[in-house]
């Protein structure tokens, strides 16, 4: 359904010093800076896919999601979704698809979502029944019944979200591209929310492409991600072997029969290991991969274990540590 080859966007910005004489100078020799947002993404997603594409704060996954939306123009590299080249934007490619913003709305301010529904029922010149049945279909689902004639500028921003996917699939694409849907959001309307989306995605087979820095959508929402970082794509696979690939290190947690600070101190550990906070009271050393049969024989030796389990670390901590390093 989405096939990614090499894609790359470099947006060119005007520079310009503080002070009214660089203000004016700017006017009339304009500078440009380049920034490649985009560095060569390729990737491929089956139809019916729900995948996260996931990366630090300017990692070049909103840029990717809009020149996938047909939004922005990329500097090179193709793409092709629904067999169509996006940024040609012909009518029966945007008919195909739609782009959810959780940080712009599509809803006419003064007037309720239920004719800003309409309006855009009509653009994509959907019939009046199908617009009903879709409506109906995706207000029962969301259970909004009482927002549909409320202004939208009274709407709280849960209830905004709501209206902001009706709006988005009103025209039943068979491609989403959401982008942080969830931002702001308290955790039962994020749950809603994500509920909602894998609701639909089961009914309609629709494809579904999701950025956020809630690892709760992408865990809820996304067996696949995409790891991007600095423009280009680090890691392409299951979410649950994120750790595996990317993480060098393995948790050991074990509880003690009677505990000891001295015969704890006393155990030899690899270099690198490191004392963390253990769940209900139990002991963690975090080590290397490769140390960890090793450590295990020698904390078996030295110590009265009752129970011990080996764990990737939790994935919230394996994608902090790689946004923070920066690289792998
Ligand atoms: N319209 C623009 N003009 C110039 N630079 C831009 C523009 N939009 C984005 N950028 C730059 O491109 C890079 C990638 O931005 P992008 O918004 O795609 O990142 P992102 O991964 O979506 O980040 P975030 O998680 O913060 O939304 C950033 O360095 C950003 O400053």
């Amino acid at each position: 359904m989405i096939e990614v080859q090499n894609l790359t966007k470099t947006y060119r910005v005007p520079v310009r010093q503080a002070g009214l004489k660089s203000a004016l100078g700017s006017l009339f020799k304009p500078t440009y800076e380049e920034v490649p947002a985009v560095r060569g993404v390729s990737f491929s997603v089956q139809a019916g896919e729900m995948v996260g594409l996931i990366g630090p704060n300017g990692a070049g996954k909103t840029t990717t999601l809009k020149m996938l939306a047909g939004l922005l123009y990329p500097s090179g590299g193709s793409a092709r979704v629904a067999d169509f080249i996006p940024w040609e934007r012909k009518p029966a490619y945007l008919r195909r698809i739609s782009m959810v913003l959780g940080n712009k709305s599509q809803l006419q301010w003064d007037i309720p979502p239920l004719d800003t529904f309409r309006v855009l029922g009509e653009i994509y010149s959907v019939p009046r029944a199908e617009q009903d049945q879709v409506i109906d279909e995706l207000v029962e689902l969301l259970e909004m019944q009482d927002l549909l004639r409320k202004p939208a500028r009274n709407l709280s921003l849960g209830e905004r979200m709501k209206c902001e996917l009706v709006a988005g699939l009103i025209h039943r694409p068979q491609v989403l591209f959401l982008d942080e849907p969830t931002l702001g959001l308290d955790v039962s309307m994020q749950a809603r929310l994500r509920a909602f989306v894998r609701r639909y995605n089961q009914l309609h087979g629709c494809t579904v492409m999701l950025t956020s820095h809630y690892m709760g959508d992408v865990s809820a929402l996304c067996p696949r991600v995409i790891l991007i970082h600095h423009g280009v794509v680090l890691y392409d696979g299951a979410l649950n072997g994120l750790a595996q690939r990317l993480s060098p290190f393995k948790l050991i947690q074990f509880s003690l029969a009677q505990t000891s600070a001295e015969a704890l101190a006393a155990v030899r550990l690899p270099d690198g290991a490191e004392w963390q906070e253990g769940a209900d009271e139990r002991q963690c050393l975090r080590v290397r991969r490769e140390y960890a049969t090793e450590t295990i024989a020698a904390l078996l030796n030295a110590l009265p274990v009752a129970d011990l389990g080996v764990e990737d670390p939790p994935i919230e901590a394996v994608i902090d540590q790689i946004y923070q390093e920066g690289s792998l």
